[in-house]
Order: structure tokens, then C-alpha cells, then sequence
């Protein structure tokens, strides 16, 4: 497949680069940074939207899937943008958000005006005979996930936020529409789309409660007839093209689920976003608490993960970061001392894996979190809501701060950091969100005399050069030795040993045979060389190669 030797950046456009000045990123902005993309080699770049949205959900609440927000430019800045990138060599993939719309799209609209043609496009219910809500589902943004359309006396279904309100799927009309829009960017020359929280549009055409202690996620999550939508969805639409790269974002999903939705056979999709590894620092399965992350439950998701779609045929994106998480730095490495070592030991973790490895913005120059002081820094809908529900839930004001500090989405949405200046080079106005730690960390410095964006660009060479790391089966390796994540690439009679020290200590790490005198492909320790038993410093990594015909 050849997706599985690409590699694919994730770009936050409201916090990339501002050309004109408004304090919010824009496509001319991007335009004018192709040179900075290009040089990194990626093949694709995930943009999320810059559809024309009210922004109550920084655009995933979409009002018009065909036209440009003007925040972001125009459809002519598009063009040239998608122009521009093709003539070096990066492709498109664009975020589809279609489980729900904005309250502002034009079918909302219609449908609260009273066309019942439209209103069944949504979840509109009547509250039950005692006058309570639909069902007792909750909303993932806090509250309750209805809320009263118009002044019907009914409700309309939002999983997420009150303005994003659910698309019914079981209307055919629904889905023809969803393969339209794809199809409009298709004709633009568009080949990427990531989906948005896929898996949930299969909700029943009967709403019920959730029963006592079980999660109401459950009742609407991978049900058996996403499946048939998403086939339903390809064939009218991306599976046209042989060069589509698709990825759909699966909220709780299973292995099976994911194998499935992304076997070649089934007609299904490139590949699924899962998220387990990236809870691993939730208390009790809460996001909002704050708990150092359990290296041996991380390690045992990745090798589950890995190991279980490789058998299954499955794929997956590889990724530590996106825009909807803290910094992974903040999380599973080190933002001191071991900082450059452990964002290089965190890449090579994911681009040496199998599945194909997604770079968020601003990873490869090793960016970490803002330091915020007060909720007034903070934009994001859910982090206010949730700062609300944890003072509500018995949090002092200082308790629930540090939980949004620690797990606020805002996090790596702060700007691209260019260089040392006031605003990072972002923008010449007042940013959107502030950045905070440009002085340390920012693209000019990175360049000039900086070691991680070297790295990236090194594994992104790799994967492209290595069948073993393209395509190779995924064994893991050492999992009775404490903080090392290891794993073994086999492909044909070659072999790939790939080690990883997820701690400030070194570790010692006995070699089989077959490595002892194998090639050193990657690491970040200049004089690291295999040996029987070897040891690896704070946050090292190393990928030592050997071939039987002696590669
Ligand atoms: O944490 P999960 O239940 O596994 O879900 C994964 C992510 O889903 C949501 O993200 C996406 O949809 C939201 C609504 O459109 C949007 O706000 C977000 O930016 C999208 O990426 C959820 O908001 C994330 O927190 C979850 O990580």
C-alpha cells in the first residue's frame, strides 16, 4: 500500500502563521511557510477545518462544508495553497466533520424554520411522558446531550457541544449529501480526508436511556451499521480514487472495530485514529484528573495495538500528539533536561512502528505546553466547562487549575513558534491564544543549531528507504525489562530491532545474538553501537538493522 510509506502532518491553521495580522493563522500564512513543510519531506498534511463555522468548537461545528471561512481566507487562497503544495510534492487531506453540523448550517436552520424535509436530517425527539429529556445521554462536553429545538417543545441531539447538532445517518439523504461534500473536494484534487469522530454516527433509530452504571457512549459507539455507512460512503465517494488516504477518528474503538473498518478486503478506510495509549494518564479512566501516565499500561496498548492489526491486517496512525491533546513531551518525556532526547525518543518510538506516523505541528521542533497561570488564558469550550464541572464536583479553585493545565486541549493549540520574539513570529496583531516559551524553543533556533527537526527529517527518509519499517510485521520485545518500549520489524530475512528508554535513568538491555553486530539505522546517542548487553541512556533510542544476506 503505498500510504504505508507515507508520512502525514497534522496543521492547526488558526495557529500556524497569520499573514495579515489579525492574531488568528490563515492559508496565506501556510502559502508563505511551504518551504519550512517542504523541507520536512512529509507527503500529506491534515489540515483541520477552515470550513465556514461560528467557531464555538474552533471549527468543528461547520455551517458550510463548500466554502472557506473567510478567518482563514478565501476559496482562490485554497486553490493556490493546494496548487503550491502539489508542486512540492505534499497532498491534501482535509478534515470531514460530519457526524454533526453547526446549529448555523443552512439545514439547521431550515429544519428549526419548520421543513420537516430537514428535520430529518437530525436527532429531533420529544421529551418523555414526565417532560424529561429524550434519553439520560451525556453530552462528551459536559451536560446533558440535548438541548430544546426552538420552541417545539422538543430536542435536538449534540453528543458534543449544545451548537453541534447530530446527523441522523439513517437518512439516506444525509449520507448522499456527506459523499457530495467529499465528492466537491475531490474535484478540487483533494485525495486525504480525515473523519471526524466516525464511529458514532450509527446511532439506533430508537434513542433509549443507558441503564445504571453503563456509560451512554456505549449504546451509540461502533455500532455494527457504521460499517455499512462507511462502505456505503466509499463507494459513493474516496474509494473512487486509487490515491485516497483516509483516516477516521474512532472514539473507544476496539482492535476488532479497527480491523475491520480498515482491512483492505472490506472497502472500508486507510486507517483509524484509536486513542487508548493517550489515557494512560487518566485517573480511573477520568480525563479530567491528573495522574503521572502508567508506562506499563502505554506499553501494553502499544504492543496489543501492534501487534493484534498486524495479525488482523489491520492499520492504524501512529501519533502522540494532535489538537485535542496536551503536548506529549508534558506527558511521556522529559520538558528539562532530556527534552531534545526524549522528542526524539518519542518520533522514533511511532515513525519506526508500523501504521503510518502523523507529525502535529510544532513536534518536530520539540514544543511542550504553555505555562498558564490563570483560566483568562485559557478559549477552549471544554476546558471552561469542565474547570466549572470540577469546582462543582468539590475541587478547590487551585485542584481544578492543575487539572487544566494538565490536560487542556488549548494546550497545543497555542501558536506555531517561528522564532524568539514577543508573538513567536505568529503574528504582528494579538495572538489568539498566547504563546508563552519561544524564547527556548522556536523554529529559527531549531534550524540553526537544533538536533529534532534533523531526526524527523532522518525517520521520515527511512520509512520511505526501509520495506522493513514500511511494511514489516510488529513482534514486541523486552517487556520484563522496566521502561523500555521495544519491538522487532520483520520483513522477508530482514530484521528490525528498535529500543526506546522511556525514563531519566539508563537501562540495560540484553541483545540476542542476531543484533549484536547489527547496523545502527537510527538513534540519538552519537556513540551508541550494539553490544550483548547494552545500555541506553535517559530517553535513548536506537534501531539496529540485520539482514541474513547481510543488508
Ligand atoms: O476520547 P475519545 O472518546 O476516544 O474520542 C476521541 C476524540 O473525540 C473528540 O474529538 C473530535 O471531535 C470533536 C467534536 O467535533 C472536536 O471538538 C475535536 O476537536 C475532534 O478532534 C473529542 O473532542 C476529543 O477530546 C477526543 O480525544
Amino acid at each position: 500500500m503505498a500510504f504505508h510509506k507515507k508520512v502525514i502532518y497534522q496543521l492547526y491553521p488558526k495557529s500556524f502563521y497569520d499573514s495579515d495580522g489579525d492574531g488568528v493563522g490563515d492559508l496565506r500564512g501556510i502559502i508563505e511557510k511551504i518551504d519550512y513543510l517542504k523541507a520536512l519531506h512529509i507527503d500529506m498534511i491534515w489540515f483541520n477545518p477552515f470550513f465556514v463555522s461560528p467557531q464555538y468548537d474552533n471549527g468543528y461545528d461547520v455551517a458550510d462544508y463548500r466554502q472557506i471561512d473567510p478567518r482563514f481566507g478565501t476559496m482562490a487562497d485554497f486553490e493556490e495553497l493546494a496548487q503550491k503544495l502539489k508542486a512540492a510534492g505534499i497532498d491534501i487531506m482535509l478534515d470531514m466533520v460530519l457526524n454533526h453540523t453547526s446549529t448555523q448550517h443552512v439545514w439547521f436552520q431550515k429544519a428549526l424554520a419548520g421543513d420537516k424535509h430537514y428535520q430529518d436530517y437530525y436527532y429531533i425527539r420529544p421529551p418523555k411522558p414526565d417532560g424529561s429529556l429524550p434519553t439520560n445521554w451525556e453530552s462528551k462536553f459536559g451536560g446533558p446531550a440535548w438541548a430544546p429545538f426552538g420552541d417545539t417543545g422538543n430536542y435536538y441531539l449534540h453528543l458534543y457541544e449544545r451548537r453541534q447538532a447530530d446527523l441522523d445517518w439513517h437518512n439516506p439523504a444525509v449520507r448522499q449529501e456527506a459523499a457530495a461534500i467529499i465528492n466537491f473536494w475531490r474535484a478540487k484534487g483533494v485525495h486525504g480526508f480525515r473523519f471526524d469522530v466516525l464511529n458514532v454516527i450509527g446511532k439506533a433509530n430508537q434513542l433509549v436511556d443507558a441503564p445504571p452504571e453503563v456509560e451512554s457512549k456505549t449504546l451509540y459507539t461502533d455500532t455494527p451499521i457504521v460499517q455499512d455507512y462507511i462502505k456505503e460512503l466509499a463507494a459513493n465517494s474516496f474509494g473512487q480514487d486509487p490515491n485516497s488516504v483516509t483516516v477516521g477518528e474512532m472514539s473507544s474503538t476496539t482492535i476488532k472495530n479497527s480491523i475491520a473498518y480498515t482491512k483492505p478486503e472490506n472497502h472500508e478506510l486507510s486507517m483509524v485514529f484509536q486513542f487508548h495509549h493517550l489515557k494512560t494518564d487518566y485517573k480511573n479512566g477520568e480525563k479530567w484528573s491528573k495522574m503521572p501516565y502508567d508506562f506499563k499500561a502505554l506499553r501494553n496498548i502499544l504492543h496489543t495495538w501492534g501487534q493484534q492489526l498486524d495479525q488482523g491486517g489491520g492499520w492504524q496512525a501512529l501519533f502522540w500528539n494532535n489538537h485535542d491533546q496536551p503536548r506529549a513531551l508534558n506527558r511521556f518525556g522529559d520538558v528539562g533536561q532530556y527534552r531534545v532526547k526524549s522528542a526524539e525518543m518519542l518520533a522514533a518510538a511511532i515513525h519506526l512502528s508500523r501504521g503510518t506516523p502523523y507529525i502535529y505541528m510544532g513536534e518536530e521542533i520539540g514544543m511542550t505546553d504553555p505555562h498558564y497561570h490563570s483560566m483568562a488564558d485559557y478559549v477552549d469550550v471544554e476546558a471552561k466547562n469542565a474547570y466549572q464541572a470540577l469546582l462543582k464536583a468539590g475541587k478547590s479553585e487551585q485542584e481544578a487549575f492543575a487539572i487544566i493545565v494538565a490536560k487542556a486541549r488549548d494546550n497545543s493549540r497555542t501558536p506555531m513558534q517561528w522564532d524568539d520574539t514577543a508573538n513567536a513570529g505568529f503574528t504582528t496583531g494579538t495572538p489568539w491564544l498566547r504563546p508563552t516559551n519561544q524564547r527556548e524553543i522556536n523554529v529559527k533556533a531549531e534550524l540553526a543549531h537544533g538536533e529534532i527537526f534533523r531526526f524527523y527529517q532522518k525517520l521520515i527518509a527511512l520509512r520511505k528507504q526501509y520495506q522493513v519499517i514500511s511494511d514489516g510485521s510488529y513482534v514486541p520485545f523486552g517487556t520484563e525489562i522496566d521502561r523500555l518500549y521495544a519491538y522487532e520489524r520483520v520483513a522477508g530475512d530482514v530484521h528490525l530491532l528498535v529500543l526506546n528508554n522511556f525514563s531519566d535513568k539508563a537501562i540495560t538491555v540484553p541483545l540476542p545474538p542476531r543484533f549484536q553486530h547489527a547496523r545502527v539505522l537510527i538513534t540519538n546517542e552519537a556513540d551508541l553501537t550494539p553490544t550483548a548487553t547494552m545500555t541506553l541512556p535517559p530517553y535513548a533510542t536506537i534501531a539496529l538493522l540485520q539482514s541474513d544476506k547481510g543488508e
